[in-house]
């Protein structure tokens, strides 16, 4: 895997580090979570891959270990508040003084500089200081944070796992590591960078929800289906609008052009009463193998069986049978080889892998005793 040998200590937080570090992962890094002890269950529904070891950084000698690891790792990521890892003493500089080869990456809402560096927040704020939140949702109503999804997951977790991927090809030059400051206020900003710069070509001019990409064009939009399902229509191009006129059997002679934003209110009516009038997979044996640029919404219940995923394998079990996304994208001679067995229990690894990094048994015995690190058996299988 493309990530093969890639030693990478990941600090346990809520969603957006774990997600980078299951990519990581699943590209064959090998992924030592770093718990809390004393927790009972682990929060990272994210874990695909991982080794968990429990490690209470309050103890001199907690932190003395996690500066072990990271003296024989390539990466450390961390997803806590401004300071927290200064506080501690695993801060960048010492750990880079010890280890230069290291990348230190820290994923956090803010950045690590700016007044609001050390608030709290979630990904519902980020997106709001992104400015992309104002242009999300749906006309004459509130903005809407679609899930969390764009500042903590492609703004957050994955914008870092790309910093982390090029620092690696960096240093493959250099044998020099950094530093990556990842703020999901400036990935999902990043992220927008479309929006920002296809301003000057006129099709962000009117309010939110009131333009051709963000639900304003009948063109392009979701109707329902006589049996309460969706369709999702993005037929912008001329072309491809006249696939779509055809599968609705609407003549264009009849109906307003379709670039009169006066008119889309009304277009929009005909298309919701056209689409009302069949089943969702009515409407889909219609338009397959069309250009309308016209599918179903699948659920996450019909997504793994609908034939086009089911051939390419999008989606996969693990052992336990839950259904999860293949990693993507697929590279064809390494590919992503996704872990099937079931995620870690908190501290399930924390032997093997003190044992792996050089620790004595004896010394892992005591570690034990005192309560430093933590070892918990593997999660029963049902
Ligand atoms: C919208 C998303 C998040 C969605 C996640 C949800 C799925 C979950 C969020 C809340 C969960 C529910 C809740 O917990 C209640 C129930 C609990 C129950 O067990 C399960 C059901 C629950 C209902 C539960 C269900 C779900 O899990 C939830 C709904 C996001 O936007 S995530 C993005 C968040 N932002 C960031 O990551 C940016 C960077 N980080 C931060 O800004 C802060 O870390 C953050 C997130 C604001 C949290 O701040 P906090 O004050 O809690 O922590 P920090 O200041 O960072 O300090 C960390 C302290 O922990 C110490 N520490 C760390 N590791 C160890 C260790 N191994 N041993 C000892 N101590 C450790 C560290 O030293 C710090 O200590 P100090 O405070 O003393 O310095």
């Amino acid at each position: 895997m493309a990530l093969a040998g890639v030693r990478v200590i990941e600090l346990a937080g809520l969603a957006p580090a774990p997600f980078c570090g299951m990519i990581l992962a699943d590209f064959g890094a090998k992924v030592i979570r770093v718990d809390r002890t004393k927790v009972g269950m682990a929060m990272d529904t994210q874990a695909r891959g991982k080794l968990s070891v429990a490690i209470n950084l309050k103890t001199t000698k907690g932190v003395a270990l996690l500066r072990k690891l990271c003296l024989q790792s390539d990466v450390v990521l961390e997803p806590y508040r401004k300071g927290v890892m200064e506080k501690l003493g695993l801060g960048p500089q010492e750990l880079l003084k010890e280890n230069p080869r290291l990348i230190y990456a820290r994923l956090t809402g803010y950045g690590q500089s700016g007044p609001y560096s050390s608030a709290a927040g979630h990904d519902i704020n980020y997106l709001a200081m992104s400015g992309l939140l104002s242009r999300l949702g749906r006309s004459g109503e509130r903005p809407h944070a679609p899930l969390n999804l764009l500042a903590d997951f492609a703004g957050g977790g994955l914008t870092c796992a790309l910093g982390i991927v090029l620092a690696l090809l960096e240093r493959t030059k250099s044998g020099k590591g950094q530093i990556i400051d990842a703020s999901m206020v400036e990935g999902a900003a990043y992220l927008g960078s479309f929006v920002w710069k296809s301003r000057s070509v006129g099709i962000w001019e009117r309010s939110r929800g009131e333009n051709m990409l963000d639900g304003g064009a009948p063109f392009y939009e979701t109707y329902q289906t006589s049996d309460g399902k969706y369709m999702a229509v993005g037929a912008m191009e001329p072309q491809f609008y006249i696939q779509l006129l055809k599968g609705l059997e609407l003549d264009a002679g009849e109906l307003p052009p379709q670039m009169s934003i006066s008119d889309w209110p009304e277009l929009s009516r005909i298309f919701t009463d056209r689409f009302a009038s069949k089943t969702q997979a009515d409407w889909s044996t219609i338009f397959d193998g069309t250009d309308a640029c016209v599918t179903p919404v699948l659920s996450f219940d019909q997504v793994s069986s609908h034939p086009h995923n089911q051939e390419r394998a999008s989606f996969m079990k693990n052992s336990g049978g839950e259904e999860s996304p293949r990693p993507a994208p697929v590279l064809s001679r390494t590919p992503a080889e996704p872990c099937l067995a079931s995620d870690p229990a908190i501290g399930e690894h924390t032997v093997e892998v003190l044992e792996e990094y050089g620790f004595a048994s004896a010394e892992i015995k005591q570690l034990l005793a005192a309560g430093v690190v933590e070892r918990n058996a593997a999660k029963a299988k049902l």
